[in-house]
């Protein structure tokens, strides 16, 4: 098979890479599997806790090696060590070494706003992207990001199709789609290997979709975060300056237990907590327009006050939200003045007036 011979290229090229205290990248212990997608290349380098910056130039050049035998595919070739993340600060603190890189911005790009939520199906993805449509309504330049590696459903509830072009210089040239600038972690996979890419090469690869793709300027990019605490989360949090996160719930209590985990973690990073959506909130008959608290009511609303967090808005459940989703033509940009488009662009609205700096600035 094509991917295997080229795993195998990439394994034979690492023979000629060196790293330190001698001898070779290929038979070195902490080389990873070595992935081949039909776009990518991903292998992670582990190494000792400190080590990092040591093994820099050897990442490079198996970065290059790699590129020399991958017929076109972005590689992705990440260093990283063993330690605990939330506590890698304090201990490379207390040992006197360096500690995380500091976060850094990401050129072109006013503002990232990530969108998380504590389990799946939550409808965290539904929100992201009306919500970044409600944004660029309101005349903001808009671009999403899907990081969801477990459940990529940003391409699908777009409409887009394909692998983003790459340019010649290897930078990405992002989707677009209803005036959204998008790109997602799904066009590096082939379908159901999510589960092989292991943390190093994940966050390695949200790096690169983050920092090696052509955004333009953006008022904000919003960040579809995968559902929980997870690598990803702790990666884009460590890495780049957040405007804040929005955190996706559904009224059940469980839920809401689910989504508290997230919002500690958020609040552990130092991210502003930009508040909480209550998602499938209530149901309104179509005939009737009779509304129905199908799971019970204010759960969210009432987590968000004793969590002493801004509290969004709801959405409410309703077919049109889940049948425009799997068609690909978004609620917001279809049907705008439609009551589910008006719940999303309400909360977009009160976003803006909680963090006026996502507008674009005078001039
Ligand atoms: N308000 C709503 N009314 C009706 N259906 C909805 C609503 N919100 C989301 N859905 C539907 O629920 C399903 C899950 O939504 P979505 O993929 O956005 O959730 P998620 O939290 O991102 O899930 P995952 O973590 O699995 O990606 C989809 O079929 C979507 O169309």
């Amino acid at each position: 098979m094509a991917d295997t011979r080229i795993a195998e290229a990439v394994r034979a090229a690492l023979a000629g890479v060196e790293i330190p205290g001698g001898g070779d990248l290929a038979s070195y212990g902490g080389l990873s599997d070595i992935i081949v997608t039909q776009s990518a290349v991903a292998l992670a380098i582990s190494v000792a806790p400190g080590m990092e910056a040591a093994f820099g130039p050897a990442r490079e050049a198996a970065q290059r090696a790699a590129e020399a035998v991958g017929e076109g595919r972005k590689v992705m070739v990440s260093v990283t060590s063993d330690r605990a993340p939330a506590t890698a600060t304090g201990q490379a603190a207390a040992q006197g070494r360096p500690g995380p890189a500091p976060r850094q911005p990401v050129p072109g790009i006013r503002n990232i706003v990530a969108v998380g939520s504590g389990k799946g199906g939550v409808g965290k993805s539904t929100t992201a992207v009306n919500l970044a449509l409600a944004l660029a309504a309101e005349g903001l330049r808009v671009g999403i990001l899907d990081a969801d590696l477990y459940g990529p459903s940003i391409p699908k509830l777009l409409g887009i199709e394909g692998k983003p072009a790459v340019r010649e210089d290897g930078i990405f040239s992002p989707h677009e789609a209803y005036g959204l600038k998008a790109m997602s972690i799904g066009s590096m996979l082939t379908p159901g290997q999510a589960v092989v890419w292991r943390g190093p090469m994940a966050t390695s690869a949200l790096r690169q979709l983050l920092r090696e793709t052509d955004w333009g300027t953006l008022d904000v990019l919003i960040v579809d975060l995968p559902p929980g605490t997870g690598d990803i989360q702790i990666s884009l949090f460590q890495q780049a300056e957040l405007a804040g996160a929005v955190i996706v719930s559904t009224p059940q209590d469980l839920a809401l237990i689910d989504a508290q985990k997230a919002i500690d973690m958020i609040h552990r990073m130092n991210i502003p907590l930009l508040g909480l959506v209550e998602n499938m909130s209530y149901f309104v008959a179509p005939d009737t327009g009779k509304r129905y608290d199908i799971f019970g009511h204010g759960g969210a609303q009432a987590a968000a006050e004793r969590i002493g967090m801004p509290f969004l808005g709801e959405v409410p459940l309703h077919m049109a939200i889940r049948e425009t989703s799997d068609a690909g033509k978004p609620v917001v940009s279809t049907d705008p003045e439609g009551a589910e488009a008006k719940a999303f662009r309400a909360i977009a609205r009160e976003i803006l007036a909680n963090t006026p700096g996502l507008r674009p600035t005078a001039g």
